[in-house]
C-alpha cells in the first residue's frame, strides 16, 4: 500500500446526478472491473463507475477481438461485481449483437440489470441502434453510448483505429454524439478520437463525455484495469498509462487513476491522439 496517497473522497453517482457532475466539472473515474474482489478494490479507491466490459473477451477469455462475447457472459462477470461492492454506478456493455432489434435489446438488458445488477447498460454506435437506445431509455433501462472507435465494428473498420481523423468523419461524430442524446443516452464513452473533436463533442452536449484515447477535455475517463495495472498481453495502445509503477500497490494504482482524473493530470498529450 502507497500510503502517501490518501483516499479520494467516496462519492456516489447516481443517474439523475450525472448531469450535474458535468455542470459542475467534477470529472468522473471509470473503470473496468469483471471479478468481485476487484470490484470491491475499486470502490475503497474511490471509483465513481464501474464499467464490465465485453473487453472481458480479450483480457479474460483471451480472444483477439469482442465478437464472441455473449449476454450470458456478461450477467456471469456482472453479478460477480455486483456481490462485490454497492456505491459505484455499475455499467454493463451490451455484447455484440445483443441489441440488433428492439425486443433482442430490451431482453438483453433485462437480463443484465436482473440478473447482473446493471444499473445503465452500454450500447455501441447510432444509426439503427438508436432506435434501441430510445427503446431502453423509454423503459427504465438507463443507456450509455459509445462512440468513434467501436470494438464490436472492428471488421467494418479494419482494425482498432483511431476515428474522425477526416474532417467529413469528425463532423458526423459530431452528430452521431447529438443523436445518441436526442435518443435518450444519459452519458457517451468516446473511445480513440482526436482529442479537439472530443473536446468539441463535450462542450456541445449536456451530458457527460466518458474518454478513452479521446484526451483530457472529455467530462470524465475510463480505462481498462487489466492495462492500468500492466498486465495487458501484447501491444499496448497509445492511451494507456502503468499506474501500478507510480501506485505501488493495486489499491495505490487505482487511487492515482482517481486523483490524476479528478486534477486532469490524467491523460497528458502523450496519451491522446
Ligand atoms: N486491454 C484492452 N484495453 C482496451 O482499451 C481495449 C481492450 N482491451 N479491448 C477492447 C477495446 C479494444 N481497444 C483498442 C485496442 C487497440 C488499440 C490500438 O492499438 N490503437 C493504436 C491506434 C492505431 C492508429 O493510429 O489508428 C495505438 O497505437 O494506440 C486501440 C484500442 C480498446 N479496448
Ligand atoms: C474500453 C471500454 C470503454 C469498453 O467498452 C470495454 O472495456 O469493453
Ligand atoms: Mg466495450
Amino acid at each position: 500500500m502507497n500510503h502517501s496517497t490518501p483516499a479520494p473522497s467516496l462519492r456516489k453517482i447516481t443517474v439523475p446526478s450525472l448531469r450535474q457532475f458535468k455542470r459542475q466539472g467534477d470529472k468522473i473515474s471509470m473503470l473496468t472491473c469483471y471479478d468481485a474482489a476487484f470490484a470491491d478494490s475499486l470502490d475503497r479507491a474511490g471509483v465513481d463507475i464501474i464499467l464490465v466490459g465485453d473487453s472481458l473477451g480479450m483480457v479474460v477469455q483471451g480472444r483477439a477481438d469482442t465478437l464472441a462475447v455473449s449476454v450470458s457472459d456478461m450477467v456471469y462477470h456482472a453479478a460477480a461485481v455486483r456481490r462485490g461492492t454497492t456505491r459505484p454506478l455499475l455499467l454493463v456493455d451490451m455484447p455484440f449483437q445483443s441489441y440488433a432489434n428492439e425486443q433482442r435489446a430490451l431482453d438483453a438488458a433485462h437480463r443484465l440489470v436482473a440478473e447482473g445488477g446493471a444499473e445503465m447498460v452500454k450500447l455501441e454506435g447510432a444509426g439503427p441502434v438508436l432506435d434501441a437506445i430510445t427503446y431502453l431509455a423509454q423503459r427504465e433501462i438507463p443507456v450509455c453510448g459509445h462512440l468513434g472507435l467501436t470494438p464490436q465494428s472492428v471488421n467494418r473498420l479494419g482494425g482498432f483505429k483511431v476515428q474522425g481523423k477526416e474532417q467529413s468523419a469528425a463532423e458526423r461524430l459530431v452528430e452521431d454524439a447529438k443523436r445518441v442524446q436526442q435518443a435518450g443516452a444519459e452519458l457517451l464513452v468516446l473511445e480513440c478520437v482526436p482529442a479537439g473533436l472530443a473536446k468539441r463533442i463535450t462542450s456541445e452536449l449536456d451530458i457527460p463525455t466518458i474518454g478513452i484515447g479521446a484526451g483530457s477535455e472529455c467530462d470524465g475517463q475510463v480505462l481498462v484495469l487489466h492495462d492500468l495495472l500492466g498486465v495487458t498481453p501484447g501491444n499496448r495502445p497509445r492511451f494507456v498509462k502503468d499506474f501500478l509503477a507510480e501506485g505501488g500497490s493495486v489499491q495505490g494504482a487505482v487511487r492515482a487513476f482517481v486523483e490524476a482524473v479528478r486534477d486532469g493530470a490524467f491523460p497528458a498529450a502523450e496519451h491522446s491522439y
